[in-house]
């Protein structure tokens, strides 16, 4: 991965200063590279390197770290002796985590024996100890590092104080490394499978990726892991829907864009996009533009964004040179497109997909359900074969008692309205005392944050009412985004929730962060819940839910009724109440381009990723050249 473990590329800014606070010297590069080196006495160094900039040399030695924000791939190293300090930004926040974790555990190794060895060592003595001067790269952190870290934090980090005792985290000191070992996406570096490893691989080279999988290969798991290494500054993450935009922690496409709903002449969209300063200063800005759920981004719209990318950025490549990721199950939902509107449905439909696509993976590990059965039986429903079996087993679910706990199963539901008044119904039909938990928005940013987070500006709750969590709040146990529970008291104006597992939890308000289409962060403060008797199977896509129930008579849509039975994690935690087989069908041009896709993906699987061929018919083919021919002999 880049920037392995002691080096990190980001932009840097040092500041030196006088004890008493003024700025004496300040240097500012927008690209540069750190690296952890030692010196011939084993002493601990940062060194940042830029373009045509001679190295700035910065021992580690009694630093304090301030790394609050280094998910958003930001941190800042005060350097007590130096007397001045680095602030890190645009850093991949993986990266930066594991260098910020290699500097934790080196020093805390190096503590002892560098004191020892400094405490004999004068100045003077290491002037006279005749050996020349020499910098070499930090070894890699091993097992046996760690634990002897881990073993030194262990005490001191029993009790975590409040963030607002401990804001500038002292290395040495222990309690702020506790977080870089913690369970995180960020942190969790093994849990990638081979095949997602190697998406994550080809993204990292640079190259536009398109990648696909069933429902549960973790797709949206597998796009958080690439956002997090890539450098946030210019990486765009997006989604089709406001849900699966904040399951990514991103925006919608259509507010990143800044072409409304695309409507009206490409030239007008063009013009639109070039004289809004801000929209403009976006598409300049980014450099790797990510869509999760692209099975629902209208083709037409997707060919005008690739127009306008070109036009805004003045550069003939696809996308104007942006890197695309883009991310979704065609047999999944389609883009919501007025009819006769668009004869373009699909993105791939469009010519501009295969100038830009360069590189196709399919994930085939589900990860969602474990049962062979059920993996086989949404394997065909995804395609449209309903077997006897298949039907059979189906129906049996409708009688089964899925419910435990007096948690009641989620109702998908085909149509918005009627999600919404089962949830208003069973509300009203709850005895007790009404709460309304309303949210603190950013200004005037209460309808876009409306259309962009999970939580609701407005929830009503009773004692009673069946909840869902709308965030991950401790992962270990089981409180985590889409978990659900019921309302079982109030304490101090608080909801508890109750949850499956007989976990209570005290909702306490939370925030969603959404990018304003100038780039500033706008926040919504809530109670990270909502009501879950019952919703839409569009807003479902992307979730998993733990028990629930399903109607299908209503369906509207190829692929509805699988996105509805793939949010269930088992069997036994289903039930569909009306199962039929003239429900369930797929898209006739999605499985053509699916069995093409396919054919690619076998061509490919003998192609070394991102190298170029050196086969016997045609030595200088890239890989891209070799999918354009067969694309064109189809
Ligand atoms: N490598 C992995 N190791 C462990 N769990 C994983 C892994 N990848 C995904 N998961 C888990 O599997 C579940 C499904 O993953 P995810 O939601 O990313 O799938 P998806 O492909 O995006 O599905 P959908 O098409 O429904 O959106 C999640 O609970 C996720 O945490
Ligand atoms: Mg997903």
């Amino acid at each position: 991965m880049e920037g392995g473990e002691s080096f990190l590329s980001c932009a840097v800014t040092v500041e030196w200063t006088t004890p008493q606070g003024s700025i004496t010297r300040k240097v500012n590069y927008k690209t540069a590279s750190i690296r952890l080196i030692r010196n011939e006495f084993r002493e601990m160094f940062m060194e940042i390197a830029a373009d045509k900039q001679s190295n700035v040399r910065l021992a580690l030695k009694n630093i304090n770290v301030f790394k609050k924000f280094m998910a958003e791939g930001k941190a800042s190293i005060k350097f007590q002796e130096a007397g001045c300090t680095l602030f890190v930004s645009n850093a991949p926040p993986i990266n930066l985590v594991s260098f910020l974790r290699t500097i934790f555990v080196k020093m805390s190794g190096d503590k002892e024996t560098v004191n020892k060895i400094q405490s004999k060592q004068s100045m003077r003595a290491k002037l006279l100890s005749g050996k020349t001067q020499a910098f070499e790269d930090i070894s890699p952190v091993t097992v046996a590092d760690i634990s002897n870290a881990k073993s030194k934090i262990s005490k001191a980090t029993t009790t975590t104080p409040s963030p607002k005792k401990r804001k500038l985290e002292d290395v040495n000191k222990g309690p702020a490394p506790k977080k870089l070992y913690s369970p995180s996406p960020l942190t969790n570096t093994s849990s990638l499978n081979a095949e997602q490893q190697r998406v994550l691989e080809a993204c990292l080279s640079g190259k536009n990726i398109f990648f696909t999988g069933s429902a549960g290969t973790g797709k949206s798991f597998l796009l958080k892991r690439i956002v997090s290494a890539l450098p946030p500054d210019v990486t765009m993450p997006t989604a089709s829907t406001g849900v699966a935009a904040c399951h990514i922690g991103g925006t919608t496409l259509h507010a990143f864009a800044g072409i409304g709903d695309g409507s009206g002449s490409l030239e007008k969209l063009c013009e639109k996009a070039t004289k809004l300063p801000l929209v403009a200063q976006k598409w300049r800005k980014c450099k790797h533009l990510i869509i999760d759920e692209i099975s629902m981004v209208d083709g037409t719209y997707f060919e005008k964004l690739e127009a306008v990318a070109r036009h805004v950025r003045k550069n003939d490549k696809p996308f104007g040179g942006i890197q695309l990721i883009l991310c979704g199950d065609f047999l999944q939902l389609p883009p919501v497109v007025d009819k006769g509107k668009s004869s373009k449905r699909f993105c791939f439909q469009t010519s501009c997909w295969e100038k830009c696509i360069e590189l196709c993976f399919e994930l085939k590990e589900v990860h969602r359900q474990t049962d062979k059965e059920f993996i086989s039986i949404l394997n065909n429903i995804r395609i449209g074969r309903v077997t006897k079996d298949i039907s059979d087993r189906l129906i049996k679910t409708a009688s089964q008692k899925i419910e435990s706990d007096g948690i009641l199963a989620t109702r998908l539901c085909s149509h918005t309205n009627d999600s919404k008044m089962i949830n208003y119904s069973k509300l009203r039909d709850l005895e007790g005392e009404e709460k309304l938990f309303s949210s603190q928005d950013s200004d005037n940013a209460t309808s876009l944050l409306d259309m962009q987070t999970i939580a609701p500006s407005k929830l009503l709750l009773k004692v009673g009412a069946q909840v869902m969590l709308l965030k991950n709040i401790n992962v270990n146990a089981g409180l985590v985004n889409g978990a659900r529970g019921v309302v079982v008291r109030f304490e101090e104006g608080l909801p508890v929730v109750r949850f499956k597992n007989k976990k209570e939890y005290t909702a306490r308000t939370e925030r969603w962060y959404v990018k304003n289409s100038n780039g500033s962060l706008l926040c919504r403060r809530q109670v990270p819940l909502n009501l879950a008797w019952a919703f839409s199977i569009h807003k479902s896509q992307g979730l998993t839910l733990d028990c629930v129930e399903m109607s299908l008579s209503k369906i509207f849509e190829a692929g509805q009724a699988y996105v509805a039975l793939s949010r269930a994690q088992s069997l036994d935690t289903l039930r569909v109440l009306d199962f039929d087989s003239r429900h369930v069908w797929a898209n006739p041009d999605v499985l053509e381009f699916y069995q093409k896709f396919r054919r690619r993906l076998q061509q490919m699987e003998i192609i070394p990723l991102g190298r170029p061929l050196s086969d016997k018919t045609n030595k200088k083919a890239t890989l891209r050249q070799i999918l354009e021919k067969q694309i064109k002999r189809k």
